[in-house]
């Protein structure tokens, strides 16, 4: 189960939470063991989808480092020690051929990798005596540096943390020296040098295949089929890891065009070259590379290099310390929750924080909405079309698509991903968390579940334009949509792939539609299909050819044509939320009134009336009419009412006191435990 890391003592490739170097006297062994218990960690069920905790391709990518791991190692006259088993019987096995005083480990930070720990350190206890020592890894930062800010973490490392605050706290720490720790603890002695292994006829096991660990042939055939396919070749291990970093930044200098994926105004991603990323988030994650070995790299680059690229790679770095402090520190366990972290009152093992407060911190720290006041639902079969890529929204669908067959994708595609599950679809967030866990080639679990889920989607639940002047920053939802994310999506599709390549690259079925069609197929019917040809116009009477949508001469529109095909487009799924109006403003043929609204079959609907049309679509069967009353003033009309209190069911009571909006008391939902 453990997989290699290059070690932020010495600098080499020993040590990390799951590789135990065992010492006896001068000699050093290294053990990789896969616990039995631990076989469930990385291979079981996740808790609230059930999916597999680790795929195919993440595995390989694993084993691979492994194996690198055991080469490195037996060219410095070393040797790895494989075990599958029960942490009792691998160190029994070694305390009969060694004497075992320590094991050293990587501390971990969420729950079940803190089970693990424990398990181990009660089977040394008991079976060698030995003791775990628990180092701090991962980090660029050492956590014993953060004292140097003035104060301690714990005063200022709180729940309401934001990462600029993080970034102005911590600037007064400085990252350590690759292997200073083991400096100090050889005390200057340069002539310690690796003892050869213990000469015994142990058996030192092998790197498991994808088949011993249970994978069937067709999810291995996937695994190697995405690697033929991959514009970047995957491959695991320090050495690919290293040779990588040498080359970025070395020998194509690609530092100074780096963008990073955490840069929101960066147009064009889809496009984006491999340079403009460092693509090494799998080798951090895995431990392949150190961040503070990265930092050092990027420190000398800048010297003779002075670039905008290499503050950009070192603010990236500071994220991941970030989430493994702020959950070490802050959120714990509360990170699996359904509320997320942050969330407070009533919440079980919520902060002891005034609702009021809670509220005032949603609306205007992060510019989201309470994610209380959310509905979470746990509909597989919505979510399976999520997960698949049939949304509808070839840009969502594409983006899937390739994070099922490659794990992984442009950052920015991931926070759209995100944000369609809960928003537009009113799934339970954790869904979503753990198919990202199951297929992430670079997941780490603080990363995943920490960051950019709990930290960016369930604190930027969009405010309504009402909340308060303007709506949260980033995530208003325009009034004209009745969804949150549907807009979005295709104005970030337009923006991001304005040629529609990336979309056509995942989807074949789109690939004969020009751009804008082929981001929005519902528009599609079937003479756009068949080009050839024309078509008359029944106001001017010219005949214009087929593939144009309006009359060159009076900008009629063309006629829909009358074929029970076209009632969905001809060309691709149905999507599964409504697509926002193509007009924003219009009289309504329904009520007759002027207002922002949608067209629908040549004619043009006012919001209200649009509603109307809702509940014949399978998504909406059960919600319940938005009435005028609630229009307007209140913005609630904006949001779907199945992501409403439901005031009937719970003691939630939403008010607006002084221009905001106020929540009372829990929506009594059940929690699963997370
Ligand atoms: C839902 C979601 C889940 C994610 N889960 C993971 C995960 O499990 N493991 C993971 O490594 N990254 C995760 N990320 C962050 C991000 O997607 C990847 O780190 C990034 O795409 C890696 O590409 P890169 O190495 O080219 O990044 P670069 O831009 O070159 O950044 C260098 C490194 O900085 C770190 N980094 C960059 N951006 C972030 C960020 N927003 N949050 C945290 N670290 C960051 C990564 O370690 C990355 O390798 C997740 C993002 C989202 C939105």
């Amino acid at each position: 189960m453990w997989s290699g890391t290059r070690c932020q003592i010495c600098g080499c490739m020993t040590m990390n939470p799951w590789l135990v170097p065992i010492w006896r006297l001068a000699c050093q062994l290294y053990i990789y063991m896969w616990w039995r218990s631990s076989m469930k960690f990385w291979f079981g069920r996740t808790r609230v989808g059930g999916f597999r905790k680790t795929g195919a391709v993440r595995c390989r990518f694993w084993m691979e480092s492994v194996e690198d791991l055991k080469n490195s190692l037996e060219a410095r006259g070393q040797r790895l020690f494989l075990r599958c088993g029960t942490s009792a019987e691998a160190f029994g096995e070694l305390a009969a051929c060694c004497e075992i005083s320590k094991v050293f480990t990587f501390a971990e930070v969420c729950s079940e990798e803190l089970a693990l720990e424990a398990e181990v350190e009660r089977t040394l206890q008991q079976v060698t005596g030995a003791q775990l020592v628990r180092c701090w890894g991962y980090t660029l930062h050492h956590i014993d540096d953060l004292q140097d800010c003035g104060k301690p973490p714990e005063r200022w490392i709180t729940p309401y943390l934001t990462f600029g605050n993080f970034k102005r706290e911590i600037a007064a720490c400085k990252v350590r020296a690759v292997g200073s720790e083991w400096q100090k603890l050889l005390k200057g002695d340069t002539t310690f040098v690796l003892q050869e292994p213990p000469k015994t006829d142990l058996d030192w096991g092998h790197v498991p295949s994808l088949r011993e660990l249970g994978f069937s042939p067709d999810e291995i055939l996937d695994a190697d089929q995405c690697r033929e396919k991959s514009a970047i070749p995957w491959q695991g291990g320090e050495s690919i890891a290293l040779a990588r970093m040498q080359q970025y930044l070395w020998e194509r200098s690609a530092l100074k065009q780096y963008v990073g994926t955490t840069d929101w105004t960066a147009s064009g991603k889809c496009g984006a070259s491999n340079d403009q990323t460092s693509k090494l988030s799998p080798y951090l994650a895995f431990g392949c590379v150190s961040p503070r070995l990265l930092y050092w790299e990027i420190s000398r680059f800048e010297k003779g290099n002075r670039c905008k690229g290499a503050k950009g790679l070192i603010n990236s770095l500071l994220w991941r310390d970030f989430y493994r402090f702020i959950v070490f520190f802050a959120w714990g366990d509360r990170l699996y929750h359904l509320y997320g972290p942050m969330s407070c009152g009533s919440v079980p093992g919520g902060h002891k924080l005034p609702t009021k407060w809670c509220c005032k911190h949603y609306n205007n720290l992060f510019g989201g909405s309470d994610p209380r006041l959310w509905t979470w639902e746990k509909d597989f079969s919505k979510f399976r079309r999520w997960a698949e890529g049939c949304t509808g929204y070839p840009f969502v669908d594409a983006a899937m698509t390739e994070l099922k067959a490659y794990g992984t994708t442009c950052l920015e595609f991931i926070i759209y991903l995100l944000g369609y599950p809960p928003r537009d679809l009113q799934l339970d967030w954790r869904l979503a968390a753990e198919w990202f866990e199951s297929r992430l080639l670079d997941y780490d679990c603080v990363l995943n579940w920490g960051s950019n889920w709990a930290y960016f989607i369930l604190t930027q639940l969009p405010a309504r334009e009402d909340d308060r002047p303007g709506g949260g920053p980033r995530y208003t939802l325009p009034r004209y949509s009745p969804y949150l994310m549907a807009t979005q999506v295709l104005l970030w599709g337009k923006e991001h792939d304005p040629d529609g390549r990336y979309v056509k690259k995942w989807i074949s079925s789109l690939q004969a539609l020009p751009a804008e069609l082929c981001r929005e197929p519902w528009r599609v019917d079937c003479m756009d299909i068949s080009q050839d040809g024309f078509w008359s116009c029944s106001a001017c009477t010219l005949e214009n050819p087929l593939k144009h949508r309006s009359c060159d001469a009076c900008r009629a529109p063309r006629p829909k044509m009358d074929c029970k095909s076209c009632e969905t487009s001809p060309v691709y799924t149905e999507p599964m939320v409504p697509p926002p109006p193509e007009d924003l403003e219009g009289l309504c043929e329904n009520c007759g009134r002027r207002a922002a609204g949608c067209s629908s079959e040549g004619a043009f609907y006012c919001e209200l009336c649009w509603w109307e049309w809702l509940p014949e679509s399978e998504l909406m069967i059960h919600a319940p009419k938005i009435s005028p009353s609630m229009d307007a003033d209140s913005g609630w009309s904006l949001v779907p009412s199945l992501a409403l209190p439901k005031q009937s069911q719970s003691q939630v009571k939403v008010q607006r006191k002084g221009g905001r909006w106020q929540v009372k008391g829990d929506r009594g939902d059940k929690l699963a435990g997370g």
